[in-house]
C-alpha cells in the first residue's frame, strides 16, 4: 500500500490550502510546513497538523519527515511576485532556488523520492509561440521565473542520478477560490489581476490599473490563462497518484489553452457584478510578458485531467464571493487547537 502521508510546505497559501483540502479528501494525511511569511494559519483545517518553520531548515525538515512518516513532498512555498523579483532578485535566488535546494537534498539524504513541484509558466518568458508546450525553449523574464527554472534544472539533474522522482506543474495564471469558501486568496496588498479587480469591485481599492494596453494583442492588452485553484488542486493530486505508479518525472502545463485578455478579464467581472469599475490606464508594468497561454494537453493525457471549472464567470464569481467573506475577523479559528501550533519536534 502507498504511504498516504504528504509533507505540504507553503501550505498556509493560497494554493497550497486548497491543495490540502484536495488530499483529504481522497484520502490522504497532508503535514503542512509554513513560515508564514505570507501564509494563515487560519486556512490550514484543523484536522491538520501544522509545524511553523522554514522549508530550507533541513533538521526541522528531516525530524519532521521522521516523525510523521511522510511518503513524498508537495513543495508551494516561496516568493510569487514576478515585479518583486526585478526590484530583489536575492530574494528570490534564496527563497526560492536556496531553499528548495536545500529541501531537495534534505528529501535525497531522508529517502522521500516523490516531489512535486510548483513551477511555473513565468520560465518561458518571451515566447515566440502560443500556446506554449513543455518542450518550448526557456527564456525567463524575471528573476521570479529564472529562479524557478533553476529548480527544475536542480530537480532533473538530481533525478538521473537518484530514484527521486519528480513532477513539476508549470502553473499557469490561478485565480478563483474554492467554490465551498473554505480557503481563497488572503494575500495583502495582492498584486495578482482577478484579486486586484475583485477587491476594486467590491470598495475595498478605490481603483484598478491597467498595466499597458500597447502591447502587441487584439485590445492590447496582457493575455493570460487563468485557471481555477480547485481545479488546480485535482491536478496535484493525480500528479501524486501518477508518481506513486510509474518510475518517472514529468512536467506538466497546468491551465486550461484560453487566454483572455486584461480587458476581457474586467468586462466579465463587470458583466457578473453590480457594481462598475473605475479602471484607469498605466505604464506597462516590469517583467511583464504579452501572452501566455497553456498547451496543457499533457497534463489532461497522462494524468487524465478533467477540469471541473473552467469557465471565466465562475472564476470570477469564486473570487468575489471568496472577497466578500475574506475579512479576517469573521474567519473561523482552526477548532480544537491551541491558537497557535508551533511544534518543538527538535
Ligand atoms: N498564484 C499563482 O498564480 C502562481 C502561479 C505560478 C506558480 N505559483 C507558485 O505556487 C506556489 C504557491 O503560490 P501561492 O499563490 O499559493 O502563494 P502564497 O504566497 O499564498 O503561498 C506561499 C506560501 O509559502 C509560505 N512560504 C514562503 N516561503 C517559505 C519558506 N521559505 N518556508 C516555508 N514557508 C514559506 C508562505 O507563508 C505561504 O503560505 C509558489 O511556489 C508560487 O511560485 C503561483
Ligand atoms: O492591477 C493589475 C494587476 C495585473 N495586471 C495585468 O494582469 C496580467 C496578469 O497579472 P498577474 O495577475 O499579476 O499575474 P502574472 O504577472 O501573469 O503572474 C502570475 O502568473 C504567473 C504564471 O503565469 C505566476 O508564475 C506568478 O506567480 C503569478 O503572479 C498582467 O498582464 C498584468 O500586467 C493589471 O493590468 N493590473
Amino acid at each position: 500500500m502507498s504511504n498516504k502521508t504528504v509533507l505540504v510546505t507553503g501550505g498556509a497559501g493560497y494554493i497550497g490550502s486548497h491543495v490540502v483540502l484536495a488530499l483529504l479528501k481522497s484520502g490522504y494525511i497532508p503535514i503542512v510546513l509554513d513560515d508564514l511569511s505570507t501564509g494563515h494559519e487560519e486556512l490550514i483545517p484543523s484536522e491538520c497538523e501544522f509545524i511553523h518553520g522554514n522549508a530550507g531548515d533541513s533538521i526541522l525538515v528531516s525530524s519532521t519527515i521522521r516523525k510523521y512518516g511522510i511518503g513524498s513532498v508537495m513543495h508551494f512555498a516561496g516568493s510569487i511576485i514576478v515585479e518583486e523579483s526585478v526590484d530583489n532578485p536575492l530574494k528570490y535566488y534564496r527563497n526560492n532556488t536556496d531553499v528548495s535546494r536545500g529541501l531537495i537534498q534534505t528529501c535525497v539524504d531522508e529517502r522521500i523520492y516523490q516531489f512535486i513541484f510548483s513551477s511555473t509558466a513565468a520560465v518561458y518568458g518571451n515566447t515566440e509561440t502560443s500556446p506554449v508546450s513543455e518542450s518550448d525553449p526557456l527564456f525567463p523574464a524575471s528573476p521570479y521565473g529564472a529562479s524557478k527554472a533553476m529548480i527544475e534544472r536542480i530537480l532533473c539533474d538530481v533525478a538521473a542520478c537518484s530514484p527521486l522522482r519528480y513532477i513539476s506543474l508549470r502553473y499557469f495564471n490561478v485565480a478563483g477560490a474554492d467554490p465551498w469558501h473554505r480557503t481563497g486568496q488572503m494575500t495583502e496588498n495582492a498584486t495578482h489581476l482577478i484579486k486586484v479587480a475583485c477587491e476594486t469591485a467590491l470598495g475595498k481599492r478605490s481603483e484598478i490599473t491597467i498595466f499597458g494596453d500597447d502591447y502587441d494583442t487584439p485590445d492590447g492588452t496582457c493575455i493570460r490563462d487563468y485557471i481555477h485553484v480547485s481545479d488546480l488542486a485535482s491536478a496535484h493530486v493525480s500528479a501524486l497518484e501518477y508518481l506513486q505508479s510509474h518510475n518517472e518525472s514529468l512536467i506538466l502545463n497546468c491551465g486550461y489553452g484560453v487566454g483572455y485578455s486584461v480587458k476581457q478579464v474586467l468586462d466579465t467581472l463587470q458583466s457578473i457584478s453590480d457594481d462598475t469599475l473605475n479602471i484607469r490606464y498605466g505604464s506597462r508594468r516590469p517583467g511583464d510578458i504579452a501572452e501566455l497561454v497553456a498547451d496543457s494537453s499533457r497534463l489532461r493525457s497522462l494524468l487524465n485531467w478533467e477540469p471541473q471549472y473552467n469557465d471565466l464567470k465562475q472564476i470570477l464569481s469564486d473570487a468575489v464571493e471568496w472577497e466578500k467573506l475574506n475579512i479576517k475577523p469573521i474567519l473561523r479559528p482552526r477548532q480544537n487547537q491551541p491558537a497557535s501550533v508551533y511544534k518543538t519536534l527538535l
